[in-house]
Protein backbone atom coordinates (compact mmCIF):
# COMPACT_ATOMS: atom_id res chain seq x y z
CA UNK A 1 0.00 0.00 0.00
CA UNK A 2 2.89 2.57 0.96
CA UNK A 3 5.96 2.01 -0.52
CA UNK A 4 8.69 4.85 -0.01
CA UNK A 5 12.55 5.15 -0.61
CA UNK A 6 14.75 7.31 0.62
CA UNK A 7 12.60 10.27 1.31
CA UNK A 8 14.26 13.53 2.06
CA UNK A 9 12.56 17.06 3.26
CA UNK A 10 14.35 20.18 3.85
CA UNK A 11 13.33 23.49 4.27
CA UNK A 12 14.95 26.64 4.99
CA UNK A 13 14.90 28.33 7.97
CA UNK A 14 15.86 31.86 9.31
CA UNK A 15 16.98 33.00 12.82
CA UNK A 16 17.81 36.37 12.53
CA UNK A 17 20.20 36.67 9.53
CA UNK A 18 21.57 33.42 9.31
CA UNK A 19 19.35 31.15 7.07
CA UNK A 20 19.97 27.27 7.78
CA UNK A 21 18.26 24.31 6.49
CA UNK A 22 16.50 21.43 8.15
CA UNK A 23 16.27 17.82 7.40
CA UNK A 24 12.77 17.19 8.81
CA UNK A 25 12.85 14.00 6.95
CA UNK A 26 16.16 12.58 6.37
CA UNK A 27 16.15 9.36 4.02
CA UNK A 28 12.99 7.10 5.15
CA UNK A 29 12.60 3.72 3.54
CA UNK A 30 8.71 2.55 4.24
CA UNK A 31 6.78 -0.65 3.14
CA UNK A 32 3.30 -0.96 4.64
CA UNK A 33 0.56 -3.85 3.74
CA UNK A 34 -2.49 -3.71 2.69
CA UNK A 35 -4.65 -4.15 5.91
CA UNK A 36 -2.28 -3.18 8.22
CA UNK A 37 -2.58 -0.31 10.93
CA UNK A 38 0.63 1.20 11.91
CA UNK A 39 1.83 3.52 14.53
CA UNK A 40 4.22 6.06 13.44
CA UNK A 41 5.53 7.11 16.50
CA UNK A 42 8.09 9.56 17.20
CA UNK A 43 8.92 12.86 20.03
CA UNK A 44 7.77 16.64 18.29
CA UNK A 45 9.68 17.71 16.03
CA UNK A 46 11.29 14.11 14.63
CA UNK A 47 9.43 14.16 11.22
CA UNK A 48 6.25 12.59 11.58
CA UNK A 49 3.68 15.41 10.18
CA UNK A 50 6.35 15.91 7.20
CA UNK A 51 6.63 12.52 5.74
CA UNK A 52 2.92 12.31 6.01
CA UNK A 53 2.65 15.58 3.75
CA UNK A 54 4.67 13.62 1.34
CA UNK A 55 2.91 10.72 1.37
CA UNK A 56 -0.78 12.58 0.99
CA UNK A 57 0.67 14.76 -1.43
CA UNK A 58 0.70 18.11 0.25
CA UNK A 59 4.64 18.10 0.05
CA UNK A 60 6.85 17.65 -2.73
CA UNK A 61 9.43 15.31 -1.34
CA UNK A 62 13.08 17.01 -2.21
CA UNK A 63 14.68 13.68 -2.84
CA UNK A 64 13.51 9.97 -3.08
CA UNK A 65 10.28 8.36 -4.57
CA UNK A 66 7.23 7.37 -2.84
CA UNK A 67 3.78 5.02 -4.14
CA UNK A 68 0.74 5.38 -2.10
CA UNK A 69 -2.12 2.88 -2.92
CA UNK A 70 -0.17 1.94 -6.23
CA UNK A 71 0.46 5.70 -7.44
CA UNK A 72 3.13 7.51 -7.13
CA UNK A 73 3.00 10.78 -4.89
CA UNK A 74 4.81 13.09 -7.53
CA UNK A 75 3.67 12.22 -11.02
CA UNK A 76 0.63 10.88 -9.93
CA UNK A 77 -0.74 12.89 -7.14
CA UNK A 78 -4.29 13.31 -7.96
CA UNK A 79 -4.71 9.33 -8.13
CA UNK A 80 -3.43 9.34 -4.86
CA UNK A 81 -5.50 12.17 -3.03
CA UNK A 82 -8.51 10.36 -4.41
CA UNK A 83 -7.52 6.90 -3.07
CA UNK A 84 -6.62 7.83 0.01
CA UNK A 85 -8.18 9.78 2.99
CA UNK A 86 -6.47 12.00 5.11
CA UNK A 87 -7.41 13.24 9.03
CA UNK A 88 -4.82 16.14 9.48
CA UNK A 89 -3.87 17.34 13.24
CA UNK A 90 -6.07 20.42 12.73
CA UNK A 91 -8.78 18.93 11.42
CA UNK A 92 -10.82 19.79 7.58
CA UNK A 93 -14.19 20.98 9.47
CA UNK A 94 -15.46 24.94 9.30
CA UNK A 95 -16.98 25.94 12.44
CA UNK A 96 -20.16 27.22 11.06
CA UNK A 97 -21.90 25.24 8.68
CA UNK A 98 -23.64 22.46 9.85
CA UNK A 99 -21.96 19.23 9.94
CA UNK A 100 -23.88 17.38 7.23
CA UNK A 101 -23.50 20.18 4.87
CA UNK A 102 -19.88 19.78 4.89
CA UNK A 103 -19.55 16.36 5.14
CA UNK A 104 -21.80 16.30 1.58
CA UNK A 105 -19.97 19.06 -0.02
CA UNK A 106 -17.29 17.10 0.82
CA UNK A 107 -18.35 13.73 -0.96
CA UNK A 108 -18.93 15.83 -3.72
CA UNK A 109 -15.32 17.21 -3.94
CA UNK A 110 -14.41 13.79 -4.39
CA UNK A 111 -17.24 13.40 -7.43
CA UNK A 112 -19.49 11.78 -5.58
CA UNK A 113 -23.49 12.43 -6.04
CA UNK A 114 -25.15 14.70 -3.62
CA UNK A 115 -27.19 11.73 -2.52
CA UNK A 116 -24.26 9.10 -2.57
CA UNK A 117 -22.54 11.65 0.17
CA UNK A 118 -25.48 11.99 2.06
CA UNK A 119 -26.23 8.42 2.42
CA UNK A 120 -22.60 7.13 3.34
CA UNK A 121 -22.15 10.46 5.28
CA UNK A 122 -25.11 9.45 7.45
CA UNK A 123 -24.12 5.19 7.35
CA UNK A 124 -20.41 6.91 9.14
CA UNK A 125 -22.00 9.01 11.45
CA UNK A 126 -23.99 5.99 12.93
CA UNK A 127 -20.77 4.10 12.96
CA UNK A 128 -18.91 6.83 14.72
CA UNK A 129 -21.41 7.51 17.62
CA UNK A 130 -22.34 10.65 16.04
CA UNK A 131 -26.49 10.65 15.67
CA UNK A 132 -28.31 13.34 15.72
CA UNK A 133 -25.61 15.52 15.47
CA UNK A 134 -25.95 15.85 11.38
CA UNK A 135 -27.17 19.04 11.78
CA UNK A 136 -25.22 20.63 14.01
CA UNK A 137 -22.33 23.11 13.77
CA UNK A 138 -19.30 21.51 14.44
CA UNK A 139 -18.20 24.67 17.05
CA UNK A 140 -21.30 23.56 19.34
CA UNK A 141 -19.62 19.51 19.35
CA UNK A 142 -16.85 18.66 22.03
CA UNK A 143 -13.42 17.96 20.83
CA UNK A 144 -14.09 14.04 20.78
CA UNK A 145 -17.01 14.50 18.57
CA UNK A 146 -14.98 17.09 16.15
CA UNK A 147 -12.62 14.48 15.95
CA UNK A 148 -14.94 11.89 14.88
CA UNK A 149 -16.64 14.05 12.76
CA UNK A 150 -13.15 14.88 11.14
CA UNK A 151 -12.46 11.36 10.84
CA UNK A 152 -16.16 10.93 8.62
CA UNK A 153 -14.81 13.38 6.31
CA UNK A 154 -11.55 11.37 6.18
CA UNK A 155 -13.72 8.63 5.16
CA UNK A 156 -16.70 9.98 3.12
CA UNK A 157 -15.16 8.64 -0.15
CA UNK A 158 -14.61 5.09 0.95
CA UNK A 159 -10.62 5.48 0.71
CA UNK A 160 -9.10 1.94 1.48
CA UNK A 161 -5.76 3.98 3.23
CA UNK A 162 -6.35 6.28 5.99
CA UNK A 163 -3.92 8.92 7.06
CA UNK A 164 -4.56 10.36 10.66
CA UNK A 165 -2.37 13.04 12.07
CA UNK A 166 -2.38 12.67 15.53
CA UNK A 167 -5.85 11.84 15.82
CA UNK A 168 -6.32 11.66 19.81
CA UNK A 169 -4.31 14.93 20.69
CA UNK A 170 -6.16 17.06 23.01
CA UNK A 171 -8.91 14.95 23.76
CA UNK A 172 -9.16 14.00 27.43
CA UNK A 173 -8.75 9.94 28.23
CA UNK A 174 -12.15 9.06 27.65
CA UNK A 175 -12.63 10.60 24.58
CA UNK A 176 -9.74 9.36 23.27
CA UNK A 177 -10.31 5.70 24.03
CA UNK A 178 -14.02 5.92 22.55
CA UNK A 179 -11.86 7.20 18.96
CA UNK A 180 -9.88 4.00 19.56
CA UNK A 181 -12.19 1.69 19.14
CA UNK A 182 -13.49 3.22 16.51
CA UNK A 183 -10.14 3.94 14.71
CA UNK A 184 -9.69 -0.10 15.60
CA UNK A 185 -13.32 -0.47 13.64
CA UNK A 186 -11.93 1.03 10.88
CA UNK A 187 -10.27 -2.15 10.04
CA UNK A 188 -12.24 -4.45 11.27
CA UNK A 189 -15.19 -3.45 9.11
CA UNK A 190 -13.36 -2.43 6.29
CA UNK A 191 -10.51 -2.96 5.90
CA UNK A 192 -8.89 -0.36 5.36
CA UNK A 193 -5.20 0.37 5.78
CA UNK A 194 -4.34 3.16 8.86
CA UNK A 195 -1.30 4.92 9.17
CA UNK A 196 -1.46 6.83 12.23
CA UNK A 197 1.05 9.21 13.74
CA UNK A 198 1.12 9.96 17.25
CA UNK A 199 3.70 10.14 20.25
CA UNK A 200 2.00 8.81 22.69
CA UNK A 201 3.45 5.07 23.33
CA UNK A 202 0.33 3.82 24.54
CA UNK A 203 -1.73 4.54 21.88
CA UNK A 204 0.48 3.37 19.17
CA UNK A 205 0.99 -0.20 21.17
CA UNK A 206 -2.79 -0.17 21.62
CA UNK A 207 -4.08 0.07 17.95
CA UNK A 208 -0.97 -1.05 15.85
CA UNK A 209 -0.45 -3.83 13.94
CA UNK A 210 3.72 -2.66 13.68
CA UNK A 211 5.09 0.34 14.61
CA UNK A 212 7.71 2.65 13.23
CA UNK A 213 9.55 4.76 14.95
CA UNK A 214 11.25 7.88 13.55
CA UNK A 215 13.54 10.37 15.41
CA UNK A 216 15.42 13.43 13.84
CA UNK A 217 13.73 12.46 10.76
CA UNK A 218 15.08 9.08 10.37
CA UNK A 219 13.64 5.67 11.30
CA UNK A 220 15.10 3.70 14.14
CA UNK A 221 12.92 1.13 14.39
CA UNK A 222 10.22 -1.25 12.65
CA UNK A 223 8.21 -4.05 14.25
CA UNK A 224 5.15 -5.21 16.32
CA UNK A 225 5.90 -3.75 19.54
CA UNK A 226 6.36 -7.60 20.81
CA UNK A 227 9.08 -7.99 18.67
CA UNK A 228 10.27 -4.18 19.45
CA UNK A 229 10.27 -4.97 23.57
CA UNK A 230 11.48 -8.75 23.21
CA UNK A 231 14.56 -7.01 21.42
CA UNK A 232 15.93 -4.12 23.27
CA UNK A 233 15.34 -4.91 26.78
CA UNK A 234 13.91 -7.60 29.59
CA UNK A 235 11.79 -7.35 32.16
CA UNK A 236 12.35 -5.26 34.99
CA UNK A 237 12.38 -6.85 38.20
CA UNK A 238 12.16 -4.66 41.45
CA UNK A 239 12.60 -6.26 44.79
CA UNK A 240 11.92 -4.45 47.90
CA UNK A 241 14.00 -6.18 50.71
CA UNK A 242 12.78 -5.90 54.50
CA UNK A 243 16.04 -5.98 56.31
CA UNK A 244 18.34 -3.06 54.77
CA UNK A 245 21.32 -5.53 55.98
CA UNK A 246 20.09 -7.93 53.68
CA UNK A 247 19.69 -5.82 50.75
CA UNK A 248 23.59 -6.04 49.61
CA UNK A 249 23.27 -10.22 49.70
CA UNK A 250 19.60 -9.52 47.92
CA UNK A 251 21.57 -8.21 45.36
CA UNK A 252 24.01 -10.66 44.70
CA UNK A 253 21.19 -13.25 43.78
CA UNK A 254 18.82 -11.15 41.51
CA UNK A 255 22.67 -10.76 39.78
CA UNK A 256 22.92 -13.99 39.36
CA UNK A 257 19.92 -13.83 36.86
CA UNK A 258 20.22 -10.44 35.64
CA UNK A 259 21.12 -9.52 32.03
CA UNK A 260 24.58 -8.15 31.79
CA UNK A 261 25.00 -4.68 32.33
CA UNK A 262 25.95 -2.39 29.42
CA UNK A 263 29.29 -0.88 29.36
CA UNK A 264 30.44 -2.80 32.14
CA UNK A 265 27.68 -0.81 34.27
CA UNK A 266 26.19 -3.18 36.87
CA UNK A 267 22.98 -5.30 36.09
CA UNK A 268 21.48 -4.34 39.02
CA UNK A 269 20.55 -1.19 40.86
CA UNK A 270 20.50 -1.05 44.69
CA UNK A 271 17.91 2.12 45.94
CA UNK A 272 17.43 2.14 49.68
CA UNK A 273 15.58 -0.99 50.05
CA UNK A 274 15.31 -1.69 46.60
CA UNK A 275 17.04 -3.84 44.05
CA UNK A 276 16.20 -3.38 40.60
CA UNK A 277 17.57 -5.15 37.36
CA UNK A 278 16.26 -6.00 33.85
CA UNK A 279 16.05 -10.45 33.29
CA UNK A 280 15.11 -11.88 29.96
CA UNK A 281 11.66 -13.96 30.43
CA UNK A 282 10.93 -12.77 34.44
CA UNK A 283 8.08 -15.01 34.08
CA UNK A 284 10.48 -18.29 34.18
CA UNK A 285 13.45 -17.11 36.07
CA UNK A 286 11.56 -15.06 39.19
CA UNK A 287 10.58 -18.48 41.03
CA UNK A 288 14.03 -19.96 41.31
CA UNK A 289 15.01 -16.24 42.38
CA UNK A 290 12.36 -16.77 45.15
CA UNK A 291 13.68 -19.99 46.48
CA UNK A 292 17.29 -19.03 46.35
CA UNK A 293 15.81 -15.78 48.57
CA UNK A 294 13.85 -17.98 50.75
CA UNK A 295 16.81 -20.31 51.38
CA UNK A 296 19.12 -17.12 52.60
CA UNK A 297 16.05 -16.01 54.97
CA UNK A 298 15.71 -12.86 52.87
CA UNK A 299 12.48 -11.71 53.21
CA UNK A 300 10.69 -9.41 50.66
CA UNK A 301 8.51 -6.25 51.55
CA UNK A 302 7.39 -6.54 47.83
CA UNK A 303 8.36 -7.46 44.66
CA UNK A 304 6.93 -5.55 40.88
CA UNK A 305 7.74 -7.05 37.24
CA UNK A 306 7.54 -4.75 34.76
CA UNK A 307 6.98 -5.93 31.09
CA UNK A 308 9.15 -3.31 28.82
CA UNK A 309 7.36 -0.62 27.57
CA UNK A 310 7.65 1.40 24.22
CA UNK A 311 9.81 3.95 25.99
CA UNK A 312 12.48 1.97 26.81
CA UNK A 313 12.32 0.68 23.32
CA UNK A 314 12.89 4.20 22.25
CA UNK A 315 15.48 4.46 25.47
CA UNK A 316 17.57 1.89 24.28
CA UNK A 317 17.72 2.59 21.17
CA UNK A 318 18.50 6.34 21.80
CA UNK A 319 19.98 7.05 25.18
CA UNK A 320 16.91 8.85 25.87
CA UNK A 321 13.28 8.76 27.16
CA UNK A 322 11.22 9.66 24.37
CA UNK A 323 9.50 11.70 27.13
CA UNK A 324 12.44 13.72 27.72
CA UNK A 325 13.02 14.14 24.21
CA UNK A 326 9.77 15.60 24.05
CA UNK A 327 10.45 17.89 26.18
CA UNK A 328 13.60 19.14 24.82
CA UNK A 329 12.00 19.28 20.84
CA UNK A 330 12.76 22.80 19.90
CA UNK A 331 8.66 24.79 19.78
CA UNK A 332 8.22 25.59 16.24
CA UNK A 333 4.48 26.21 15.42
CA UNK A 334 5.17 26.29 11.74
CA UNK A 335 5.26 22.53 12.15
CA UNK A 336 1.73 22.40 13.09
CA UNK A 337 0.54 23.90 9.68
CA UNK A 338 -1.30 21.71 7.71
N1 LIG B 1 7.38 24.52 7.05
C1 LIG B 1 8.46 24.31 7.80
N2 LIG B 1 9.51 25.17 7.78
C2 LIG B 1 10.60 24.96 8.52
N3 LIG B 1 10.79 23.89 9.33
C3 LIG B 1 9.80 23.01 9.40
C4 LIG B 1 8.58 23.17 8.64
N4 LIG B 1 7.77 22.10 8.92
C5 LIG B 1 8.44 21.34 9.81
N5 LIG B 1 9.64 21.87 10.09
C6 LIG B 1 10.67 21.29 10.99
O1 LIG B 1 10.88 19.96 10.59
C7 LIG B 1 11.04 19.11 11.74
C8 LIG B 1 10.00 18.00 11.69
O2 LIG B 1 8.71 18.54 11.91
P1 LIG B 1 7.39 17.66 11.89
O3 LIG B 1 6.23 18.59 12.06
O4 LIG B 1 7.39 16.77 10.73
O5 LIG B 1 7.56 16.79 13.21
P2 LIG B 1 6.52 15.88 13.97
O6 LIG B 1 7.25 14.63 14.30
O7 LIG B 1 5.27 15.76 13.21
O8 LIG B 1 6.28 16.72 15.28
P3 LIG B 1 4.92 16.90 16.15
O9 LIG B 1 4.75 15.66 16.93
O10 LIG B 1 5.27 18.07 17.03
O11 LIG B 1 3.81 17.22 15.21
C9 LIG B 1 10.96 20.01 12.96
O12 LIG B 1 12.27 20.36 13.34
C10 LIG B 1 10.19 21.20 12.44
O13 LIG B 1 10.57 22.34 13.18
Amino acid sequence: MIHARGLVQTFQTREGKKKTQVRAVDGVDLDVAEGEVIGFLGPNGAGKTTTLRMLTTLLRPTEGTATVAGYDVVKESEKVRRSIGYVSQSGSTGQFARAGDEVIDHGMLYGMTGADARRRGQELFSQLDLDGLWGRQPKTMSGGQRRRLDIVMGLIHEPTLVFLDEPTTGLDPQARANLWTHIADLRKRRGATVFLTTHYLDEADALSDRIIIIDHGKIIAADTSDNLKAQVSGDLVDLEVADPDLVAQAAKRLDAIAETGQDGHDAVEIDGNHVRARVQRAGKAVPGLLSDLREADIDLESIEVHRPTLDDVFLTLTGRSLRDAESSAPADPTSKEN
